[in-house]
């Protein structure tokens, strides 16, 4: 099931819960704007190069819509709308005053040098900034792209705008980036993890872990999940996917990426084949890559009885249900990775304010807007007698459709 099918038929599934008037339901799930521009760059071969990019606004009633920026050769229209739709219902789920949107170009990053990805990153912004900006649409780092993709935004943004650091997050500090946004969705993911398996009267340390990607939020999860006694097993990236059963020292595993080495050759692992990565024994089942990874294929073999979706939209409805019979506990994407999102709040309000916070601070309000949502979606579940998934949905819905009833709709 494509990303979009799968993410409408979770909201309409919410919506009857929450018995949504018809026309309302219909309303929310129609985006309010869909860009699509073409992008042609100088390649640094002197030739020219067209790519095209997109952003979806999907809903603004709770504020400017807010999401993430993604390069990967598989971005198409429905996928950016299915990810914008999952920001509207996650800012809500979060508690952030936001509305949700997303956008992406059709490109290999890994095949492009650094100057033309700049200026991919320029002519895209050139063809959208007056549909962006501080109070209406601010995006932020997704896969394929970075602080650095977010300073050349910024940069472009203010040659029209004037001086606008509030108009992306995920910036670099120097730049007006807040201190955590980088580890900020793995940590969230790490504290989601520990909510969730409290209720289970387990804990991170001495829990077993499996992780799909090694990017931004696979290595910060990582990280912090073997800093809290976590063992991690086994993971893997596009280069490759390694295990041991004793735990992967992932700091070291840190050092051999961050210098530049690939994870088929880290010594303290041996090599596995990467369809056994989902399916591989464990409690714990991170997905922080692509989406639709677990489908009606692989999950009746998944063995992990937990899985946080760190990526966003990584199990496909068919694949819910049947982890649901088999009694995987599966925590959703638009509560697990909203720790992103939430300290991309946090960057926009420093910026707003034109004042800096302590990482301290960051993190524990992190940990407190993660933990208020946990309790909150909780509640959920039990007036609704709902999974997880549906618990989150309903929340994030229902606080979306008070405030577009709130100002003025009628049925
Ligand atoms: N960066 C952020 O703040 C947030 C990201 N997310 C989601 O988390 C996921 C990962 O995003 P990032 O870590 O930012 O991206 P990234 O670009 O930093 O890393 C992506 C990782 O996935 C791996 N990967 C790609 N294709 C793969 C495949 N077929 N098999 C195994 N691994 C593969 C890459 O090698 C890389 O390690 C995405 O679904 C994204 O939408 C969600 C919330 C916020
Ligand atoms: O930090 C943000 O604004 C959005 C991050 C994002 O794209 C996501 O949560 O999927």
């Amino acid at each position: 099931m494509n990303a979009l099918a799968a993410t409408s038929r979770n909201f309409r599934q919410a919506a009857r819960l929450l018995g949504l008037d018809s026309k309302l339901e219909k309303s929310l799930l129609i985006p309010f704007r869909e860009i699509k521009v073409e992008c042609t760059i100088p390649k640094d071969d002197g030739t020219l190069a067209s790519f095209v990019g997109f952003r979806v606004q999907h809903d603004n009633a709770r504020g400017p819509m807010k999401g993430g920026i993604r390069y990967h050769p598989e971005v198409d229209p429905d996928e950016v709308n299915a990810l914008a739709q999952l920001m509207t219902w996650k800012t809500a789920v979060a508690a952030v005053p936001y509305g949700g949107a997303k956008g992406g170009i059709g490109c290999s990053p890994g095949d492009l040098s650094r100057s033309e990805l700049e200026r991919l990153t320029r002519v895209f912004t050139q063809k959208i900034h007056d549909l962006i900006g501080t109070h209406t649409d601010i995006p932020a780092p997704d896969m394929g792209t970075n602080s650095q993709t977010m300073a050349w935004i910024f940069d472009e943004y203010s040659k029209f705008h004037g001086h606008s650091p509030a108009v992306v997050t995920g910036k670099p500090i120097d730049l007006g980036g807040s201190l955590g946004r980088d580890a900020a969705t793995g940590r969230g993911v790490m504290y989601a993890t520990e909510a969730l398996l409290a209720e289970y009267g387990k804990s991170i340390s001495g829990s077993t872990f499996v992780i799909q990607g090694f990017g931004n939020v696979g290595s910060w999860a990582a990280q912090l999940i073997h800093e809290k006694g976590g063992k991690v097993i086994a993971l893997g990236d596009v280069s490759g996917t390694i295990r041991n059963k004793a735990g992967i020292d992932v700091p070291a595993l840190m050092k051999h990426r961050n210098e530049g080495g690939q994870l088929k050759d880290f010594h303290g692992a041996e090599v596995m084949d990467s369809s056994e990565l989902l399916v591989h024994e464990c409690d714990v089942l991170l997905p922080c890559a692509l989406g639709g990874v677990l489908n009606k294929d692989n999950a009746p073999d998944v063995k992990a009885k937990f899985i946080i979706e760190a990526a966003n939209h990584p199990t496909d409805p068919e694949a819910d249900e049947i982890l649901t019979k088999k009694g995987v506990v599966v925590l959703p994407d638009i509560y697990a990775n909203a720790g992103g999102v939430i300290v991309s709040y946090f960057e926009w309000v420093q910026n707003i304010q034109g004042f800096m916070w302590e990482e301290e601070k960051v993190n524990m309000e992190l940990h407190k807007y993660m933990n208020s949502a946990f309790q909150h979606i909780k509640a959920m579940c039990k007036s609704q007698d709902c999974s997880l998934r549906m618990g989150a949905f309903t929340l994030g819905v229902n606080r979306v459709a008070r405030a577009t009833i709130l100002r003025g709709w009628e049925a």
